[in-house]
């Protein structure tokens, strides 16, 4: 039986390579240092992961920005408009690199960077491939290879891991009409084969090739993808043993098709997917061997001993222990480090911190499971299952999880909480007076740069060298800045700018009864950011205001609309770790009560634009599209539990971002939210085709630039995004806004963007009859 773990966390446990990657965009350190944290961080992984006794250990899991965008840059499909900088002799590898991921604006150049968007139901996001047709692709980068040897040389036989190709086709998108990416199959995998067939020249033995579609809905022709690429590298690399992997759900309907791929063994997410092992176990032929995925990469809650090798005496049963290996159910990448570096003294208390893994207590688990299935009647294994199941009774058991009144007033809900008393053609008529807007109005997602500064503040805050008053005050002169300066250009409806936030979800969590929050439990969520999604093991409630007091602020500052900034019921359970005794749509309910009354609550204040961000509701969506309305259904009704509470004449807003909404679009009218701001820029308008087919009746404010990347874009491409708007949607319903919230900007970026999409707003109401300068 062996042990192996299907990806570990890159980021570094104190965020090395966040710090190294941004201090070499900005110019403060050289390629050499930013290189050698990536080893630095590669070598701990991996020591850390070699202690705990794993046994197969995964390479090429690191990433200087994301593995999707590796395995572009490894197999050269790196769009034409790069290539000018390729072909500058003097431009480093890794710079090309990150030029596709963040855009390039150097040098007389201006690139615009590649699509980002999310990793299935995960709150990471990975670099979109762009394909053309007949798209050639050839071995550019041999990092697959080049980390094999340097963990080789550490004296460690890696596991490569490596992004299959079918998945790697489905995860991107067409860039020209008249092909279908599945097609390319039969030019991209003699790359892979060159790739496989130097890792066995090297003396590797196992390679996971991750194939996360067999998970999803398959039509036949991608059917077909997986039996010839596996047949095909089967062929070409016999004494490899592959390792197909499938994580986030089961295998479903596809499980024929993955027991009958030539390859040496499959990997189950048993975590999210436990039944499919009996049938599993009952087709998988025999010479395969098996990979139980029984730790969860995807959540902080400590595994469950007995419960997992129930399923490991189960696997036993029917295969032969020499063929079983156990795993990680995913990657880590979605788990923080270690929890060892939890400080006493935060929230987490001990009650709490006995309850969770992180991922270095993770890959320990792994190990002991091992170890508990080959002789639980070894003295030291019986201890090691008793006090995993003390920590697990005692969650079980805690008095600090149920609330009475949270749980009465869940069961105490009816269709009215979440109905708004007049459907939105009535309303509109009740806030256009109300509110006195342009044609085109302006505004933007809510946050404004996070500089250095403010984050020193709430550094200072926390250490006690600031009081609360101190950090109030200075929290106060930014609003204030922000608010003056939004007059300024003349935008139409304001924010106060969310600098007292830290994140969007955890600065909620922070505040709510049922969660806690970490301290330096640091996810990444794209390139250097990264996320401290907070914990939530208990009832949900609000025990005070959470945002009242500076929206009211900043609204006391002008005559303008300053709008109220909440992030949504859905967003807040996607991006935390959620407690696994219940449902997620329990848990949802109860955050979507307390938000509803913060929403209350700043009506009350006299704030008549309220915007509930719900950048997770597609996120959400669950694999297959059969689960798909169960879902909706629940997620959809708790936005508006949050929402409905407000007189007609009080605008409803929302916003989502990387998100594809033709598949839902009757769901997101169902949000019945008076305006959506959606990202769009990056597809050039091509997300708003779904609102104008499905004649979307409300208003929305389609992203005209995109906030991802430092290139600053010039008014003109702004005008012609709204140009391209105006084309599929009547001009009445468009608001003009950035992508997305501000925050990871700088403000030398921010003021000449900003100023110049007020001004495209401007030129657009000139070409209209209705339109009325501003
Ligand atoms: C909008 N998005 C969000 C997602 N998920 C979220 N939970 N939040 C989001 O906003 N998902 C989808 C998108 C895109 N994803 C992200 C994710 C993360 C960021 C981002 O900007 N992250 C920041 C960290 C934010 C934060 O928690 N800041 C804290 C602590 C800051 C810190 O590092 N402090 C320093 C000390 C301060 C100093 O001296 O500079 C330290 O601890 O060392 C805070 O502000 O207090 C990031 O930098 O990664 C954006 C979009
Ligand atoms: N209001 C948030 C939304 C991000 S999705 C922001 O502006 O950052
Ligand atoms: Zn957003």
């Amino acid at each position: 039986m062996l042990t192996h773990n299907l990806g570990y966390p890159r980021i570094g446990s104190k965020r090395q390579l966040k710090k190294a990657s941004e201090a070499y965009w900005a110019g403060k350190s050289t390629l050499r240092e930013l290189q050698e944290t990536g080893a630095n961080i590669r070598e701990e992984n991996w020591k850390i992961q070699q202690e705990a006794g794993i046994d197969l250990i995964p390479s090429n899991d690191f990433s200087f920005y994301d593995q999707v965008l590796d395995m572009s840059f490894t197999v050269g499909a790196i769009p034409e408009r790069y290539h000018e900088i390729v072909t500058d002799q003097k431009k480093p590898e890794l710079d090309l690199y990150f030029a596709m991921a963040r855009g390039y604006q150097k040098n007389g150049l201006d690139i615009i960077a590649m699509e980002m968007t999310k990793w299935f139901d995960t709150n990471y996001h990975y670099i979109v491939p762009e394909f053309k047709k007949n798209q050639p692709f050839k071995l550019f980068s041999t990092k697959i290879l080049d980390e094999f040897k340097e963990a080789k040389r550490q004296g460690i036989i890696t596991k490569p891991v490596i992004l299959g190709p079918v998945s790697y086709l489905l995860l991107g998108k067409e860039k020209e009409k008249g092909f279908k990416r599945i097609e390319l199959i039969k030019n991209l995998v003699p790359v892979y084969l060159d790739i496989l067939k130097k890792l066995e020249e090297s003396n590797a033995t196992w390679v996971q090739l991750d194939e996360p579609f067999l998970a999803m809905d398959l039509d036949q022709e991608e059917k077909e993808a997986f039996e010839y690429t596996y047949k095909t590298i089967r062929k070409a690399c016999p004494n490899l043993k592959i390792l197909l992997t499938t994580y986030f759900g089961g295998l479903d309907e596809n499980l024929d098709l993955a027991c009958e791929l030539p390859v040496c063994g499959l990997h189950l997410d048993l975590v999210r997917a436990p039944k499919q092992l009996e049938k599993t176990l009952d087709k998988l032929p025999q010479n395969l061997s098996l990979s139980l995925g029984l730790v969860d990469g995807r959540n902080i809650w400590k595994n469950d001993f007995k419960a997992s090798l129930e399923l490991l005496e189960l696997a036993k049963g029917k295969k032969s222990e020499n063929r079983l290996l156990i795993a990680s159910s995913c990657s880590l990448l979605h788990s923080p480090c270690d929890l060892e570096e939890e400080k006493s003294g935060s929230g987490l208390t001990a009650e709490i911190q006995q309850w969770l893994a992180f991922a270095k207590q993770k890959v320990g688990e792994i190990a002991s499971l091992k170890q508990l299935a080959l002789d639980s009647g070894l003295p030291e294994n019986q201890q090691l299952l008793e006090e995993n199941q003390k920590a697990i009774q005692s969650k079980k058991t805690s008095s600090i999880i149920h609330k009475q009144e949270v749980g009465q007033a869940v069961s105490s809900l009816t269709p009215g909480h979440s109905t708004r008393n007049k459907p939105f053609g009535e309303r509109r008529k009740l806030q256009t007076p109300n509110l006195n807007l342009p044609l085109f109005p302006t505004t933007t997602i809510g946050s404004f740069p996070q500089t250095k500064e403010v984050r020193q503040w709430r550094a200072l805050k926390k250490k006690g060298k600031l009081t609360q008053n101190q950090y109030d005050e200075l929290i106060k002169s930014e609003t204030e800045m922000a608010i003056r300066w939004q007059e300024g250009i003349g935008l139409d409806v304001l924010v106060h700018g969310e600098f007292e936030r830290n994140d969007m979800v955890e600065y909620f969590g922070e505040q709510l009864e049922g969660f806690v929050f970490t301290q330096n439990g640091w996810v990444q969520s794209y390139g250097s950011r990264c996320v401290k999604p907070p914990i939530i093991y208990g009832d949900v409630s609000r025990p005070e205001p959470m945002t009242v007091g500076w929206t009211s602020f900043a609204q006391s500052l002008t005559e303008k609309n300053v709008k109220g900034m909440l992030t949504g019921p859905v967003t807040i359970l996607q991006w935390s770790f959620v407690r696994n005794d219940q449902p997620r749509s329990t848990t949802c309910q109860q955050i979507a009560l307390a938000i509803r009354e913060e929403v209350a609550d700043l009506e009350k204040e006299g704030i008549k634009i309220i915007q509930i961000d719900e950048p997770a509701l597609r996120e959400g969506l669950p694999l297959r599209q059969s689960d798909w309305e169960a879902y909706l259904d629940w997620a959809v009704e708790c936005f508006r539990i949050s929402a409905s509470v407000v007189e007609d004449k009080t605008q409803i807003h929302t916003h989502m971002c990387y998100s594809e909404f033709n598949d839902i679009i009757k769901h997101i009218a169902g949000m019945d939210a008076d305006v959506i701001t959606i990202e769009c820029s990056r597809s050039q308008m091509e997300l708003l085709d779904a609102f104008a087919e499905f004649q979307y009746p409300n208003e929305i404010g389609p992203g005209v630039y995109d906030i991802h990347s430092p290139r600053i874009p010039s008014k003109e491409e702004m005008v012609e995004l709204l140009e391209k708007a105006k084309s599929v949607l009547p001009e009445e319903q468009l608001w003009v806004n950035p992508d997305c919230g501000l925050k990871t900007r700088g403000w030398k970026e921010t003021e000449p963007a900003l100023e110049r999409m007020v001004q495209a707003a401007k030129a657009l109401r000139k070409t209209t009859v209705a339109g009325i300068e501003n």
